[in-house]
């Protein structure tokens, strides 16, 4: 469903040029919840965004359902982005749009009548546990529920594939269960591929079939959760899964 071949990331500057990614591949197949797990710096949050080109490989292939995406023409690009969700730290609300306006807001990009608009969202909050919220502002809002918002808002268009670049990371514990529950929940009921980034074991043991370590810009181990757990070939991934215990 996802496959990435071969992905390198230079960032070029005037005082020195730094790679990221290097020779990067993966495969998630379709309906798994694959995890990346590395230490701040690891190259976590760039390889994500190469995922729907947010940030553009130097080198290497992005393929999603089927559609190598790094070789198309930007206008067939921007259709293509529309089954590629992604869900952030920060969450990335708008302020002054209520909770039922910020859900409603890729619909209205897609021309969607006011009635069907309303039919899609409410069913949408209702999936997020939310539908006592839909006049309020994310100012009155916990982190928890911004992020639900915010899973609404990104399922919205059906996508095929859900990006979570930290999604739980500015959570509490108890939020972060409940927020993962609800990925997984998505995952299950609307069958969507779930890429995660993440620094916390724990996320990648509550709700990922397979995982991939990520070190100075290399995948250095990937295999299903159970296996690596089981075991762990490469130090730091030890040092992950001592963290966790
Ligand atoms: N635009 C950029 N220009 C130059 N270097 C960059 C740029 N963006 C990221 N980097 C560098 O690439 C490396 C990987 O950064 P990245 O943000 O992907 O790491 P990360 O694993 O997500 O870290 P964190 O968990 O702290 O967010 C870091 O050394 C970072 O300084």
């Amino acid at each position: 469903m996802i496959e990435l071949k071969n992905i390198t990331k230079t960032f070029l500057h005037k005082k020195g040029n730094f790679t990221a990614l290097k020779d990067v591949s993966l495969f998630v197949p379709k309906g798994k919840i694959f995890g990346i797990i590395g230490a701040s710096g690891a190259g976590k949050s760039t390889l994500i965004r190469t995922i729907n080109l947010l940030e553009p490989p130097t080198a290497g292939t992005v393929t999603i359902d089927g559609v190598e995406i790094t070789s198309l023409s930007s206008s067939a690009l921007a259709k293509e982005r529309r089954h590629i969700g992604m869900i952030f730290q920060h969450f990335n609300l708008l302020s002054s749009r209520t909770v039922f306006d910020n859900v409603a807001l890729p619909l209205e990009l897609e021309g969607w009548s006011k009635a069907a608009i309303k039919e899609r969202v409410l069913e949408l909050l209702k999936l997020v546990s939310l539908e006592d919220k839909t006049d309020h502002y994310p100012a009155n809002l916990s982190g928890g529920q911004k992020q639900r918002v915010a899973i609404a808002r990104t399922l919205a268009n059906s996508p095929k594939v859900l990006l979570c670049d930290e999604a739980t990371s500015a959570l509490d514990p108890a939020t972060t269960n409940s927020i993962l529950a609800l990925l997984k929940d998505i995952n299950e009921r609307l069958n969507i591929t779930i890429l995660l980034i993440t620094h916390e074991m724990k996320v990648i043991k509550k709700i990922c079939d397979e995982v991939a370590v990520i070190s100075e810009g290399k995948i250095i181990e990937q295999g299903l959760v159970g296996e690596v757990f089981s075991n762990p070939t490469h130090p730091l991934t030890r040092e992950f899964i001592l963290e966790y215990v």
